[in-house]
């Protein structure tokens, strides 16, 4: 197999076998079944401890926040607590998660575009560290409810830079056409902005600003950062704005196949701390903390799914499809976004490939298919297919379409596994329906 794909802690041990976190994936499939997802935790410690180890060399105040929708469960949460990251959270459901997890409060930054009275009580009762502001109808509220209960909250105002990342139109957030945030340019932000500074419970620390998703390219990230910064230079001038954060979002790229090719972390993070010294610098600013929300790249090429391999057809002259004992249920990505996965088969890793396959998902949906004429060698019964990097936006927007349970997730690390999530059962998938018939 090619070893570019082999991240983290992967490794093709003596039987040929891949190996994770020191075990052998075949002995995780015996424990646990198939499908399932693995988590190389290593591999995401390094990572949070790269972005942070950025922060700490160039002696810049910094937060790095989790986005927690890439995989929200408690323990996910409590790893990352343990590193001393932030946390980004969207909704009721993962700030309650957060809270279960004992993530400190202070830590977690409560996202979403269109949060509920219930959910805006739960950020106040919590006091979570602050809101993001996405709209006025937010912000109206957020002052009332401040006011009522005289509470103070931070908040920063998520404004749209007008920047559009080169990645997929639905995981693009930052041009001016978006559902997300305060468009600087048509003066929303600053009317926003003026609005919140009146708010007596409101301490406005800052901006914030999510341009999209998988970016492989420092230029959308350096014209927000320069956006931000001149609006708020204008803005100091005006009515006095001090900005004491720049959030400048999630979004940085990983490797799903071999031809992608991501910056670092630290090239990411370099890039971005440059440009706001270089920024803030010409237009006379203090330098800001910056705070930044990785998802996909905290926890993303840090999980794979293992499948069984199942039934195949082959047309001839066409190709030959190869299905899998899970799909778009488990991975909705290729179906949504074109998003292109690769894999091997974990049980004979070096075999040679002696054709194309192209790997089916077993829901009913021809759009299931879950990667193009992959190179494998002939299956064989009950192989075992190990996808890469499928630990973001995978178990976090999972479905129980044709009533599959959702597969377990576990955590490997220094030759040991835990169950962090387990395996749904039908009877899970029924707990909350009543039935029509009375004996039952
Ligand atoms: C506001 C915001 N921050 C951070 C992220 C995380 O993005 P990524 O997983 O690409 O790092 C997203 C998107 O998911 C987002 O919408
Ligand atoms: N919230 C992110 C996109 C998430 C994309 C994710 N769902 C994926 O599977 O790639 C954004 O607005 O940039």
């Amino acid at each position: 197999m090619d070893e570019r794909l082999l991240t983290g802690t992967m490794k093709i041990n003596e039987k040929n076998h891949l190996e994770v976190g020191g075990i052998d994936t075949i002995e995780l499939v015996n424990k646990y079944g198939t499908p399932s997802y693995v988590y190389d935790i290593e591999a995401v410690k390094q990572k949070a401890r790269a972005f942070k180890a950025v922060f700490s060399k160039r002696k810049v105040k910094a937060q790095v926040a989790y986005a927690s929708k890439a995989f929200s469960c408690l323990a996910i949460y409590q790893l990352m607590a343990k590193e001393g990251l932030s946390l980004d959270v969207v909704s009721g459901g993962e700030l309650y998660t957060a809270i279960k997890a004992e993530y400190p409060s202070e830590k977690i930054h409560f996202h979403g575009n269109n949060k509920s009275d219930d959910e805006m009580f739960a950020g106040l009762d919590y006091q979570v560290g602050c809101f993001v502001v996405d709209n006025f109808y937010e912000l109206d509220r957020l002052n009332q409810f401040t006011s009522e209960r005289k509470q103070r909250m931070k908040i920063l105002i998520r404004v749209t830079p007008g920047v559009e990342a080169h990645t997929h139109d639905y995981i693009s957030t930052g041009q001016n056409d978006s559902k997300f945030g305060f468009d600087l340019e048509n003066g929303q932000a600053k009317q926003a902005a003026i609005l919140a500074s009146q708010m007596p419970y409101i301490d406005v620390i800052g901006l914030h600003s999510h341009i999209g998703s998988q970016i492989f390219e420092l230029e959308g990230f350096n014209l927000a950062i320069n956006k931000m910064l001149t609006y708020s230079k204008k803005w100091k001038e005006e009515f006095g704005f001090d900005l004491s954060v720049l959030n400048v979002g999630g979004g940085f790229g990983i490797q799903y196949t071999v031809e992608d090719e991501p910056l670092s972390i630290a090239e990411y993070i370099d890039s971005i701390i440059t440009e706001v010294e270089n920024v803030t610098d010409a237009l006379g600013l203090n330098m800001p903390e910056i705070w930044i929300e990785p998802g996909r790249s905290l926890v993303g090429d840090a999980g794979m799914t293992l499948y069984e391999t199942g039934s195949q057809k082959s047309i001839p002259d066409v190709r030959h499809y190869l299905a899998i004992d899970g799909g778009m249920s488990d991975n909705i990505r290729p179906a949504l976004y074109h998003a292109k996965y690769t894999g091997v088969l974990a049980n004979r890793a070096n075999d040679q490939a002696s054709d194309l396959y192209s790997i089916a998902g077993k829901c009913c949906e021809s759009g299931d298919m879950l990667i193009w004429d992959l190179p494998l060698p002939k299956p064989q019964k009950k192989d075992i297919l190990a996808v890469f990097s499928t630990g973001a936006y995978g178990y976090a927007m999972a479905s129980n379409y044709n009533r599959i349970p959702r597969p377990p997730v576990i955590f490997v690390e220094n030759g040991s596994d835990f169950l962090a999530i387990q395996r749904e059962t039908y009877n899970d998938l029924m707990r909350l329906e009543h039935s029509l018939l009375s004996n039952n």
